[in-house]
């Protein structure tokens, strides 16, 4: 990070003076991670078999390549048919001849991959990568615009796309969106749709966007927005004959490699006959499965996995399941993974106690909010990791369950949640209760933050210490993954669970005890601007009749946070030192964690009653010092600049370290420093002064 420290030093005695570090822009843009195509977390993700969608894939191609085509292909198609697959064939095949400008893949359960708020800076940042002319004005969005990638999405998208792409000439490039069904937010899903549709606008048009999508409401509604301005293709509507012929030629090509592989290393006698399944098995198969490429996809795992007995007897499972594939769209799914879950229970004589024990690991698994390790799980869920794996060996064809304990457990397609959740199959015994499990998580994520968060998590000590100069590792050793997800989460699973937030609650006793370590853990992992919608959320969910208490506590807080999210967001130590000091006296939030007050300071400043009408002030102005001032006998230093929101005038340093953030309505236009008694004429009028205890105190 640039992070240029200018303090100036006085020479000989002086103790207390202002200083005047900065901080500069240090990563580009926030972007998400694992989103674009060829990222780690989807490189194993399968791409289009050779003999499977060939005139689908020559039309995309011939769209990217018209001249004067429609700026935006929506691809949409039910669950499983194979968008997200086409999706990646696509972009690799883009990407091969270097017209791929960015891709992003939504994903819900991936943390930033299943929102809207990195979107746009994701592909603003990848177009950069590719189409180098465009760095310099995107610095310039950012450097007129310091947080906007924060903004309203229109913000983001004109600020850091449109009008940088406007200023230059740029050739054709491609931009694959896939799965805008699985962002979250309605609302943002149909701006997304309507912003992305204004590229045809650019001079000179190079710009296209592939996009896919399941058929749902909010996207049809946002294409209905923007009628003429698309092309599309539904995928579930391609003639059932053609997609039988892709999925069997999958299915061929699947089974004669787990044949293969299973007679390379079978006894002699046992091994599968060499035209194993035969064409009538594949056909059976393949009616089964269309248009669900996923049937077909899980059910080979399932046939492959060696787990259960050979793959003759597996692909016997799955065939008792003919008719019910054929009834309807959810018999499909039922086809898809009942074969593979009943194999949990057969033959076991308390088929209840393993259900219940199915249902308390594997259903807090497809309700994460993000993927977390059999390690992390263990911690979060308190059970040993020996239970957790012996819950997961009989899902190897439903849940990519990795080699290491380190590693995140996926679920390998969505629609296994889907089926797993569906409220329909109440009465079914793998069903589980969506409701439950959130609150569970819930509970279970607020129980680790009361025993791991502490004040001054990182060891920091100097108050002023940016969240910059410090070592991710350091993060990383004191907030472990299901620590950070705790912290990131506890909110979403609290609301997915629709437990109510009252006086005395969990909620109530969490907040009055761990508020303040929490807000510095969000700070320390970069994430402190989604408390302000976390304490929304929370609001949302209070009690009508017994939350008066912490319905006040919530409403502080989210002034608190307002006013001094900015310097938070900096420096994670300054919630009990800046954000504490120069809240107001009557502040709830700053009435509760008084104790938490920092002992440096022997007097504090005179500070308003009460929150005022100002909710949030913008940083962001630089300007130069112009003058310095020093006192006679050199010991003590003051400088001025001519914005009052210079950063040179923000903070109070001791021993050229800074340790007192200044709100925009304390910073000086004179001062005075004498030994450790500072008093600082304010712009506002006020005058400020601060004692802090001599060195040797
Ligand atoms: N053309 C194909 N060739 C080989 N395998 C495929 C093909 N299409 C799909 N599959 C397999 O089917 C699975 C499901 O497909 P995919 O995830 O692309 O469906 P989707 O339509 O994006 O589903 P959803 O809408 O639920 O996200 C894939 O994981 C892949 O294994």
């Amino acid at each position: 990070m640039a992070n240029q420290v200018r303090s100036i030093h006085a020479e000989g005695q002086a103790r207390v003076h202002v200083g005047n570090s900065y901080y500069g822009s240090s990563d580009f843009l926030p972007t998400a991670d694992d989103a674009a195509f060829d990222s780690h977390a989807e490189e194993h993700n399968t791409r289009c078999h050779r003999d499977t969608r060939t005139e689908l894939l020559r039309q995309i191609r011939e769209w990217a390549d018209a001249p004067h085509g429609k700026t935006i292909f929506w691809l949409n198609g039910m669950a499983g048919t194979g968008k997200s697959t086409i999706s990646r064939t696509v972009a690799k095949s883009f990407a091969n001849d270097g017209i791929l400008g960015a891709s992003f893949f939504f994903k819900r359960g991936e943390g930033d991959r299943g929102k809207a708020n990195l979107f746009f800076p994701t592909i603003a940042s990848q177009l950069v990568r590719k189409i180098p002319a465009l760095e310099a004005f995107v610095r310039e969005a950012i450097n007129n615009n310091p947080d906007v990638a924060r903004k309203a999405l229109r913000d983001q998208f004109e600020k850091l796309i449109l009008q940088p792409l406007d200023r230059i000439d740029h050739a054709i490039a491609v931009i694959v969106v896939d799965a805008l069904d699985e962002c979250d937010g309605d609302n943002d899903v149909k701006v997304i749709i309507s912003l992305l549709s204004q590229a045809k606008e650019l001079r000179p048009p190079g710009l296209r966007i592939f996009i896919t999508s399941r058929p749902e409401l909010p996207i049809r509604l946002g294409f209905k927005n923007v009628t003429g301005e698309y092309q599309d293709l539904v995928l579930h509507q391609i003639p059932e004959a053609i997609v039988e012929q892709d999925i069997s030629a999958f299915l061929r090509h699947e089974l004669a490699r787990i044949r293969d592989d299973y007679n390379h290393q079978a006894l002699e006698g046992i091994e599968l006959l060499p035209d194993w399944p035969g064409e009538h098995a594949i056909r059976t198969l393949a009616q089964m499965a269309v248009p669900l490429f996923i049937f077909a996809a899980t059910v080979c795992r399932f046939i492959e996995d060696p787990a259960w007995s050979d793959p003759a007897d597996q692909l016997e499972k799955v065939l008792q399941y003919q008719m019910k594939a054929y009834d309807s769209e959810l018999g499909k799914l039922d086809a898809t993974y009942l074969p593979v879950l009943k194999q949990i229970i057969i033959g076991h004589t308390n088929p209840q106690k393993l259900l219940a024990a199915f249902r308390n690991v594997v259903g807090p698994i497809v309700l994460l909010a993000q993927p977390l390790s059999v390690l992390s799980l263990a911690q979060l869920l308190n059970f040993s990791t020996k239970s957790i794996y012996g819950r997961l060996n009989s899902l190897h064809s439903v849940l990519s369950i990795p080699l290491r304990i380190d590693s995140p457990v996926r679920l390998f397609h969505f629609s296994f949640r889907d089926f797993l959740v569906d409220p329909t199959k109440r009465a079914a015994e793998f069903w589980i209760d969506e409701t439950k499990y959130h609150k569970t998580l819930a509970d279970r994520c607020i129980q680790l933050l009361h025993q791991h968060l502490m004040r001054d998590i990182c060891g920091l000590q100097v108050p002023g210490k940016p969240r910059s100069e410090i070592d991710q590792r350091t993060i990383d050793a004191v907030l472990p993954p299901e620590t950070q997800y705790a912290c990131q989460y506890w909110v979403h699973h609290l609301k997915e669970g629709r437990s109510a937030v009252q006086d005395g609650g969990p909620v109530h006793s969490f907040l009055t005890s761990h508020l303040f370590y929490w807000l510095e853990a969000l700070s320390l992992l970069g994430r402190i601007s989604e408390s302000i919608s976390m304490v929304d959320d929370l609001l949302t969910l209070l009690h009508p009749t017994s939350a008066t208490e912490v319905s006040a506590l919530l409403c502080d807080l989210k002034r608190f946070i307002l006013k001094s999210q900015s310097i938070i967001d900096i420096a994670p130590l300054q919630i009990d030192a800046s954000a504490l000091v120069f809240s107001p006296a009557r502040s709830i939030t700053r009435g509760m964690f008084k104790q938490e007050e920092r002992k440096w300071i022997t007097s504090g400043p005179i500070v308003q009653d009460s929150w005022n009408a100002c909710r949030q002030t913008l940083e962001g102005h630089n300007s130069s010092v112009y003058s310095v001032a020093s006192s006679l006998n050199s010991t003590l230093i003051a400088f001025r600049s001519d914005n009052a929101n210079a950063p040179h005038n923000k903070w109070i340093t001791r021993a050229s370290k800074n340790w007192l953030w200044l709100p925009t309505e304390y910073r000086p236009n004179c001062w005075a420093v004498a030994a450790s008694r500072i008093a600082i004429g304010c712009r506002s009028g006020r005058v400020l002064i601060i004692i802090f205890p001599a060195d040797n105190e």
